[in-house]
């Protein structure tokens, strides 16, 4: 994309893009040039809202450290405005005509969004009619978006949504088999999300594997915070672990995944417990967190070495989910031909890949100990050569993967706008 500067004259290239990931509670950012698809700076704003906020901020050009800033921001919007004046200090500021775009993580996009999509007033509506079903995300992502858009109201902002990669799923695995009418008059259904971590990470695996994305099939379970395992062949999803929103599936840091829904009505008959105050059980304080107390993999692990035996189960629990869903993929795809850890959890955690795969080898699953235990920030192989089915780590980048999507996007509308018309960007809608 070609600016203006600001006198008009002389254009330069706009080559990069900042990409915001506003979570609950949190904001993670990155300017990137996408140029070499280099990082030019990266951060992270957590405790939003809370007395201990806390701003790290890691500019990546000129060697400078990490700063971090400590106390309260408010609220989303003073943690983006804190984020701009950081870059701002390094040379790096929003006002740069370099930046071609802003490009934005959004949960939760319905069925209506496929693709990258520039945000006009009529996208952000729709984003907020989501709300409800990512109660904990979409209203953060739209405030990101305003902010973002009070900060560069001239450039496109880019929304690139969890669900889009789902969206390949056939009906027989999207629907749930519950009444039609009354499902459909509430569009409930399985929509799964981060679906941008399933996309690149499948992608990057069939790469590892010296295949193109189309001639694989992939078994992903990327283990953060939130997790979701997903079945892909081909390149595209049949099948993923979260639904309606994004509480389904696996045992997560604090929500319970998969229960019977049943488990509903009786905490309301039996407990006189509001659908609120059950929202934020299973939503909040489920999950490891609810099972041992505490989240992080890390400190359960240290628990366990320990000889402590609830976190010892919550660490079974977890595991055995993660068995049920490879299992259960395996046969939904019928020919596997990789299973890969990714997130935070996937990617750190040896003895939870050890303990997923043990007792898999009739699947043609193996984990060899020498490999699982390298430390790498590279995707790797961690199964022995015998193995019929690869067992891989793919680190996964879901930024420089919305930052792909969204200069892609701004490229193309840039070439396709007449002279004197970049204007209508921001009106695109598709
Ligand atoms: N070295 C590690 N060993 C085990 N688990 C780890 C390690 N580092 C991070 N984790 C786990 O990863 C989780 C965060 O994953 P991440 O993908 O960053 O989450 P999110 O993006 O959802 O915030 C932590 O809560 C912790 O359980
Ligand atoms: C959708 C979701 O669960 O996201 P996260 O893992 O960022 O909470
Ligand atoms: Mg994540």
């Amino acid at each position: 994309m070609t600016t203006p500067t600001k006198e008009g004259s002389a254009a330069v290239q706009a080559r990069r893009v900042l990409v915001l990931n506003s979570g609950s509670s949190s904001v993670k950012y990155q300017l990137l040039d996408m140029e070499n698809r280099s990082r030019l700076a990266i951060g992270l704003v957590e405790r939003i809202g809370e007395e201990t906020s806390r701003l790290l901020h890691t500019p990546l050009t000129g060697g400078a450290a990490t700063r971090e800033r400590m106390g309260r921001i408010a609220d989303h919007e003073a943690a983006l405005k804190a984020a701009a004046e950081e870059l701002a200090a390094d040379g790096l500021g929003l006002d740069s005509p370099e930046l071609a775009s802003i490009g934005h993580r959004v949960v939760h996009g319905g069925l209506r969004f496929t693709e990258p999509t520039v945000i006009t007033e009529e996208v952000l509506a729709e984003i907020e009619r989501l709300v409800p079903v990512a109660p904990l995300h979409n209203p953060a992502n739209i405030i990101g978006i305003r902010t973002a858009q009070v900060l560069r109201p001239d450039l496109p902002q880019v929304a690139v949504f969890d669900t889009a990669f789902h969206t390949t799923m056939p009906e027989y695995a999207a629907r749930y088999a519950i009444d039609v009418e009354t499902a459909d008059a509430h569009r409930i259904r399985r929509y799964g999300f981060h679906g941008t971590s399933h996309a690149y990470v499948s992608r990057k695996a069939a790469e590892l594997l010296g295949r193109t994305p189309e001639e694989v099939n992939v078994i992903v379970l990327h283990l953060g915070n939130g997790a979701s395992a997903s079945a892909v062949a081909g390149g595209r999803c049949v099948e993923t672990s979260m639904g309606l929103t994004p509480l389904e599936g696996l045992v997560m840091g604090t929500r319970s995944g998969d229960i019977d829904p049943a488990v509903t009505f009786h905490l309301t008959r039996v407990a006189g417990m509001s659908v609120d105050e059950i929202d934020v059980l299973l939503n909040k304080r489920s999950g490891l967190v609810g099972l041992c107390g505490d989240n992080d993999m890390r400190e359960i692990r240290r628990r366990i070495d320990e000889g402590d035996e609830r976190a010892a189960l919550a660490f079974d629990i977890y595991v055995h989910r993660l068995k049920k869903y490879i299992g259960a993929y395996s046969a939904v795809l019928g020919r596997v031909d990789a299973v890969v850890f990714t997130a935070g959890v996937g990617e750190n955690s040896a003895p939870v890949r050890e303990a997923a795969i043990a007792g898999l080898e009739e699947f043609g699953l193996a984990v060899d100990a020498g490999l699982n235990a390298v430390r790498s920030g590279e995707p790797r192989l961690i199964s022995p050569d015998y193995a019929r089915v690869a067992v891989a780590v793919v680190p996964t980048d879901e930024e420089l993967e919305i930052a792909g999507q969204t200069f892609a996007l701004v490229e193309r509308l840039g070439r396709t706008a007449q002279p004197g018309q970049a204007e209508p960007l921001g009106r695109v809608d598709n």
